[in-house]
């Protein structure tokens, strides 16, 4: 299991962002893999990253389980990774593009952690998957239309969660990382 409980600091700057989980939500490509892992080396957290969980525990990848299982199947294993995640401490999770279409698992977001949006254009989010052959949704003839309709109907579900909504155009994946802890607590690092 992951080692993410640790000791809260207990000097008089402790502060929220120092105590609670961080949940990374947005579409594929918006960077929530990347730039989570940059924001818990930063904070010195444990990351997890919710896809990756799922095909830890079972031994297969994402295509393979959509092939499989179909997206209902996949979005059952999801949901059932992100209310056990979410219950964690201290942890930085990215979750995947479609975690928020499951109202259980919004709840759990919205309540368990502070929930960072990653707003990516469709433009940059196909630039940054057109290489990647594992994301079972954009293996279509059209991945740009593909997103622009997720976009518009999850949209509406990330901001509906989100504390924080921050653009990702600019800079690379650890400078966004600088400017998230930045926005959530502007004290917390130099
Ligand atoms: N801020 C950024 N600047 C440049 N490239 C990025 C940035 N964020 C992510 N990427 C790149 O985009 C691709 C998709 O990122 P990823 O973290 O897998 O997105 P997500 O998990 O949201 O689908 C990766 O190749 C990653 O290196
Ligand atoms: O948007 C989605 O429905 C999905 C996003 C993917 O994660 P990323 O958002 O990390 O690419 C992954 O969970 C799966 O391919 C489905
Ligand atoms: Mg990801």
């Amino acid at each position: 299991m992951h080692n993410a409980t640790k000791e809260a600091p207990t000097d008089s700057t402790t502060n929220d962002l120092l105590t609670g989980n961080l949940f990374l939500v947005g579409p594929m490509g918006a960077g929530k893999t990347t730039v989570g892992r940059h924001l818990a080396d930063l904070l010195g957290r444990t990351f997890i990253d919710a896809d990756h969980e799922i095909e830890r525990r079972t031994g297969a990848t994402i295509p393979w389980i959509f092939e499989k299982e179909g997206e209902a199947g996949f979005r059952l294993r999801e949901e059932a990774v992100i209310a056990e995640l979410t219950a964690m401490n201290n942890i930085v999770l990215a979750t995947g593009g479609g975690a928020v279409t499951r109202e259980q698992s919004r709840l759990y977001l919205r309540q368990r952690g502070t929930v960072i949006y990653l707003y990516t254009p469709v433009a940059m989010q196909v630039a940054r998957t057109s290489r990647d052959r594992n994301r079972p949704l954009l293996q279509t003839t059209n991945p740009e239309a593909r997103l622009r309709e997720l976009l518009t109907i999850r949209d509406p579900l990330y901001r509906s969660i989100a504390h924080h909504v921050v653009m990702t155009l600019d800079g690379s994946a650890r400078e966004l990382a600088q400017k998230i802890i930045q926005i959530i607590q502007p004290n917390a690092i130099k």
